[in-house]
């Protein structure tokens, strides 16, 4: 399935014509689908090339290099994350995976430092982590143009959310799907599952597995142009717009048998706010036909909740 285009150039072109068409389009592919194609993102081609050469690199060392760097009294929010440690919520089966997490370096004078662990530096690639802080950074950018038009299509201040998400507590996740040598049992890849966090920026989406569960209940594959990234909001902002904006539910699919010795990458950014942000269901999201579906939660009682659910919090 096509999942619906948008051109972020749109939102910046000064045209506040253009502006709105972005916001509109935006906005109701987020209440039909929860899935957009993004064109004109303002991510590098180059700085997304170096990500996936350096990713590469980090997976490709010894399973006991890797080992050094996880850290599991971080519930996997940095480092790295060996292979089934993480399954979707509500399954037993862990996926086939393994991943890496970088999180937020914040400026000096922010509050909360101590919210925020350090990240882990790679000694035997050393320009991993730093090329992770660089798309962090990029990433971090086209994520606040993204809520910057969904705060309008939701009748909020254009910046509402900036607060929010500036030194906020967001991961780049850089995932490898090893070559599948046996048959598994019952997992694959990434089981079904919704993301976590306010929106994710997915590069990578393009190469074939990953799939979206339609309103109709049916599987489809989701297909973007090298040129495009994948941006799907979670469920905090789900949460937030009482229902309004989908989470949709997504996975990632065992290649066929011929295709099993082809490893996979992909790199999503999970944005997420500062702790403290209320995810109280926003008044205009409610009405007597959506009546408030949602406790009152912060962002860091969610997430907490959340990490224990997929056995990375203990
Ligand atoms: O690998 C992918 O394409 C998607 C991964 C994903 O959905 C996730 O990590 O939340
Ligand atoms: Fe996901």
């Amino acid at each position: 399935m096509n999942i619906p285009v948008v051109d972020l150039a749109d939102m910046h072109s000064g045209n506040d014509e253009q502006k709105q068409h972005f916001v509109q389009s935006l906005g109701k592919a987020y209440e039909e689908v929860g899935f957009v194609a993004l064109k004109g993102h303002g991510i590098p081609d180059d700085l997304i090339a170096k990500l996936y050469t350096e990713t590469q690199a980090f997976f490709s060392l010894p399973a006991d290099t890797k080992t050094k760097y996880k850290r599991p009294e971080l519930s996997g929010q940095r480092g790295y994350t060996s292979f089934g440690t993480e399954h979707a919520k509500g399954y037993d089966a862990p996926d086939l995976k393994e991943f890496f997490q970088f999180g937020q370096i914040v400026e000096p004078g922010a509050p909360n430092p101590e919210q925020y662990p350090g990240n882990v530096s790679v000694a035997e690639t050393p320009y991993f982590t730093p090329t992770m802080l660089e798309a962090y950074r990029a990433f971090e950018r086209t994520g606040l143009a993204m809520l910057r038009a969904i705060a309008l299509y939701l009748g909020l201040d254009e910046h509402y959310f900036d607060r929010y998400v500036q030194n906020g507590n967001s991961i780049l996740r850089a995932i490898y799907y090893p070559p599948i040598t046996t048959e598994p049992l019952s997992a694959i890849r990434a089981e079904q599952h919704e993301d976590i966090n306010l929106i994710t920026l997915l590069v990578g989406a393009s190469a074939d597995g990953l799939q979206i569960l339609t309103r109709q209940n049916e599987w489809v594959p989701v297909t973007s142009l090298p040129e495009q990234i994948v941006v799907n909001v979670g469920d905090m902002l789900q949460r937030l717009t009482n229902d309004r904006l989908r989470s949709t539910t997504h996975r990632v699919v065992n290649p066929p048998r011929e295709q099993w010795h082809t490893p996979r990458y992909s790199i999503p950014f999970f944005l997420h706010p500062v702790s403290d942000m209320s995810l109280v269901c926003l008044d205009s999201c409610i009405s007597d036909e959506r009546p408030k579906a949602y406790e009152d939660y912060t962002a860091g009682q969610y997430l907490d909740e959340r990490l224990m659910e997929i056995g990375l919090k203990k």
